[in-house]
């Protein structure tokens, strides 16, 4: 901040080149990474999961994470964006993810930092971080349950108004393996009854809710009005658009993922969530996930694929 004893005048060139630039800051205190941007938007990304448990654009948080949410590693974070590998879901039965937990190990897994990358633009600077989780670096119980030779590259870019994130999954071993993959996006909203979801129109999705009934989406403005949890496949637009009250408030765009799940739990579900705090929640709350869950994706030995989404605020 500059104090100004007198009554101020145009500033001279000398005196702008002499006000401190804002700078790209990245700081890893062991446990989280967090960055600012000279726009002033921020981001924070636990260790654990690779979860992103923040992230500030223009002064305002675009995520929703539960009061009650376990950041101590105890528990798979009830908010932010938590990565769901190489199983969405329950496990189905006989098959290679069988004996792994509900929406797999990435979530409740410690990731490596790799570094930070910046870049300067003329609107603003970015920076990337990347994040590594290896076969080698999971728990024994991981291990035993998925034993293939694998490792994940998670790249988080901050950007002014935006946040991206990229996934790259490398087959490492020998065999070839099936997965799915998920960023279990927890979008924070001001009032779930004056929301709506568009992109969605003339997509088929199984109803998880209705006992998985399949149908299509009839309405080009979704509004959520009850318990909701559709798995929307294989979308014709790479884009979901969250409206509230009538203004875009933020796009998701997909990148070679080629799903979206919708969920929202209601009144219900949240009173039965012992980390969902406060119970109203769900009223703040959307989740908008891309990911590619319908169909197994396989990856044959040495081969890599990866998908990823960007996020954009548009407040
Ligand atoms: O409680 P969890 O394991 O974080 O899962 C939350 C929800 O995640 C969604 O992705 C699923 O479609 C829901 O069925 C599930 O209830």
């Amino acid at each position: 901040m500059v104090e100004r004893s007198h009554k101020p005048g145009p500033i001279s060139a000398t005196t702008a080149s002499s006000l401190p630039q804002a700078q790209v800051n990245v700081s890893d205190d062991n446990s989280k990474v967090t960055a600012t941007i000279p726009s002033g938007d921020t981001v924070e990304v636990l260790l654990y999961g690779a979860t992103i448990i923040s992230w500030k654009s223009n002064g305002t948080e675009n995520f929703w994470v539960s009061d009650a949410a376990k950041l101590d590693g105890s528990k798979p974070v009830r908010g932010g964006v938590p990565v769901v590998f190489p199983v969405f879901g329950p496990p189905p039965k006989n098959h290679a993810t069988s004996s792994l937990p509900q929406h797999g190990f990435a979530r409740n897994s410690r990731w490596e930092y790799l570094g930070k990358s910046t870049s300067e633009s003329a609107s603003d600077d970015s920076v990337k971080m990347d994040f590594g989780l290896y076969s080698a670096g999971l728990s024994e119980e991981a291990k035993k349950a998925w034993p293939y030779d694998f490792g994940l590259v998670y790249s988080v870019t901050l950007t002014k108004g935006e946040l991206s994130t990229i996934l790259t999954v490398r087959n490492e071993g020998k065999e070839g393996f099936d997965f799915n993959v998920l960023l279990h996006t927890y979008l924070r909203i001001k009032d779930i009854s004056t929301t709506t979801i568009s992109g969605l129109l003339g997509t088929s999705y199984v109803d998880k809710v209705l006992d998985a009934r399949e149908s299509t989406e009839s309405n080009s403005d979704l509004r959520i009005t009850g318990e909701t949890d559709r798995v929307y496949k294989s979308l014709a637009q790479d884009t979901t658009t969250v409206v509230e009250n009538g203004s875009p408030r933020f796009d998701v765009v997909r990148k070679n993922f080629r799903d979206t799940v919708i969920w929202n739990p209601w009144t219900e579900k949240a009173k039965g969530m012992g980390d969902f705090e406060p119970k109203t929640g769900w009223r703040e709350m959307l989740c908008v996930e891309v990911g590619s869950v319908a169909e197994w994706v396989r990856v044959e030995e040495g081969e890599s694929w990866e998908a990823g989404q960007t996020i954009k605020s548009l407040v």
